[in-house]
């Protein structure tokens, strides 16, 4: 049984490797279906509404901490009650596995802090 990309860490990416493909990244998309794949298939992107401002804080610091943790970064914007977050491997101007690896944990923030987030699609 091969690890779920929850279970998997970000390796280093120095470039070099193309980015994934459409076909590729919609597969990768199926363990993470609350993402949403770009038009270009160059990133993913999902929004989560939270209670405030605050909250919306607290889980950007959450997210950068994991960000830290597996050396791989997301753009993030946020404000009053929401969190937008966006992955893209930016040294392969593209989507890797890496993308889906930290989408996946960032999914699992949520989950076990059991914030009373609404998945705005
Ligand atoms: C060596 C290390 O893997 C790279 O500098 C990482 C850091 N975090 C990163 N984050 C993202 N989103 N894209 C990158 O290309 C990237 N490169």
């Amino acid at each position: 049984m091969t690890d779920t990309l929850a279970e998997k860490t970000c390796t280093p990416c120095r470039g070099g490797v193309p980015p994934l493909t459409r076909d590729e990244a919609q597969r990768f998309q199926a363990q993470a279906p609350d993402w949403e794949l770009g038009d270009d298939a160059h990133r993913i992107q999902r929004s989560f509404r939270c209670r405030n401002f605050r909250d919306a804080l607290t889980l950007v610091q959450e997210i950068g901490e994991l960000a830290e943790t597996e050396g791989h970064h997301p753009d993030i914007s946020f404000g009053w009650g929401y969190v937008t977050v966006s992955l893209s491997t930016k040294k392969i101007k593209g989507l890797h596995e890496n993308d889906f690896i930290m989408a996946s944990k960032i999914d699992r923030v949520l989950d076990r802090s059991g914030r009373p987030v609404d998945r705005q699609q």
